[in-house]
């Protein structure tokens, strides 16, 4: 993997980026494969896809937001590390946790930190809706990102919760995100978030669009919130 043409992929799609995070790029994506082979990590593995689908999908969102030194993002169902790992090699200064219920995919995670000498992030297996009771996390992050785990209403409990007064939770959606935010509006309402706007975009040479969807959290979230999951799954925060 030549870290030159990384390098001017990202020009192209308006990232510079140095030798060094092109170098953890492309470890990262090496590992992927190399585990990819044991366990099942991603469907996409051909590297330009990879770049596109998985490495530049990830860090679009830092066009979109005021992301300061120091401040927090945490990943809910983060599977392989999409968004957090990408955006982490992006903003070393910034603090990552990155959740999944999958312990296999947490184990493949630390490695992927160790080996690439990540700092400032965390992997923790756990389900989003206990890390939202847990005090130690709860309405403690400036951002909350989350791609592919679930349609609206159950993410945004799974959430929300986690993060803190005037943050945002941004959710990676793909097409017919409309009729999922109508879905979504009573939960975000009560668990103390507004729809604050939609960006959309193509994904670099391919027909795929993505839409992110910015929550604002406006409003403490209550105490029963998140209930516990066999409760979110059977009755969703809908109206
Ligand atoms: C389809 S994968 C998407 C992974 C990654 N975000 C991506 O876009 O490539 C969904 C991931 O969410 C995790 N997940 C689903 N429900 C979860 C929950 N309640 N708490 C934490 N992780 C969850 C799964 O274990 C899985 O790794």
């Amino acid at each position: 993997m030549d870290n030159n043409n990384l390098i001017e992929k990202f020009k192209k799609w308006e990232f510079v980026i140095d030798e060094e995070k092109a170098d953890k790029l492309n470890a990262y994506y090496q590992l992927l494969i190399e585990w990819n082979s044991k366990m099942n990590l991603t469907a996409i593995t051909d590297y330009d896809d990879v770049c596109i689908k998985h490495f530049f999908d990830s860090v679009s969102l830092l066009k979109y937001i005021d992301l300061k030194e120091g401040q927090s993002v945490v990943d809910i169902g983060t599977g392989a590390g999409f968004p957090g790992i990408p955006l982490k090699i992006l903003r070393p200064d910034v603090e990552f946790v990155l959740i999944d219920s999958l312990n296999k995919r947490i184990n493949f995670l630390n490695y992927v930190i160790k080996e690439l000498g990540l700092s400032k992030i965390k992997a923790i297996h756990s389900r989003a809706e206990e890390t939202g009771k847990n005090l130690e996390y709860r309405e403690k992050f400036d951002f909350c990102v989350s791609r592919a785990v679930a349609r609206l209403p159950v993410l945004c409990e799974y959430t929300i919760p986690l993060v803190k007064k005037g943050g945002y939770f941004i959710s990676y959606k793909s097409i017919k995100t409309e009729d999922e935010i109508k879905e979504a509006n009573f939960a975000i309402d009560i668990l103390g978030g507004k729809i604050d706007k939609i960006e959309n975009f193509m994904l670099p040479d391919t027909d795929m669009v993505r839409n992110l969807v910015f929550i604002k959290k406006v409003k403490n979230t209550g105490s029963k919130f998140p209930r516990n999951a066999a409760m979110i799954k059977k009755s969703p925060l809908v109206k």
